[in-house]
């Protein structure tokens, strides 16, 4: 018996602002995964805080928070089985300069001149994560359990 799980994906203002929206979803679809939620966000300062509250002690905090908030990002929730790990896969690597051609940050990711990895997309890292991070972003969506 498969189980469905959800994960989160973010497509940062890099991906919006350098187009890569449309083809990020067609990846997502060409591996049969569903899209169960969809919205053009702009991100609070107070939803980003909660989103990436492991990293405020980091001295790239104050720049990640700014990227962030530089245009819209994409909120989309996407289910299927093992979505998490895969879709985390397809992301690839943190910093675009190491992530392996063939992933959304090899393929899309720029220079990173100001100090915070300009990396296109945020993936959850576990399901755990997944459901805490759907909260912030969509807090009225109802999922099954
Ligand atoms: N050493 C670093 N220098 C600059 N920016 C960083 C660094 N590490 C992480 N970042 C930025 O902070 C974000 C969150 O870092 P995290 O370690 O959670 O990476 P990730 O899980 O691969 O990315 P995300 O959480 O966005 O999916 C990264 O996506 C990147 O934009």
């Amino acid at each position: 018996m498969f189980k469905t799980e959800y994960t989160l994906v973010l497509i940062k203002p890099d991906g919006i602002q350098s187009h890569h929206l449309g083809e990020i979803i067609t990846r997502i679809e060409r591996k049969n995964y569903q899209i169960a939620a969809l919205e053009m966000i702009k991100a609070s300062e107070d939803q980003l805080r909660r989103h990436y509250s492991d990293k405020v002690d980091q001295s790239f905090f104050p720049e990640l928070i700014h990227y962030m908030q530089e245009g819209p990002i994409a909120g989309i929730v996407v289910a299927g089985t093992n979505v998490v790990k895969e879709i985390r896969k397809m992301a690839g690597a943190t910093n675009p300069g190491d992530a392996t051609v063939g992933t959304i940050r090899a393929d899309f990711g720029r220079e990173w001149p100001d100090g915070v990895m300009r990396n296109v997309v945020h993936t959850s890292d576990s399901v755990a994560n997944a459901q805490r991070e759907i909260q912030i972003w969509f807090p009225e969506l109802n999922l099954p359990k």
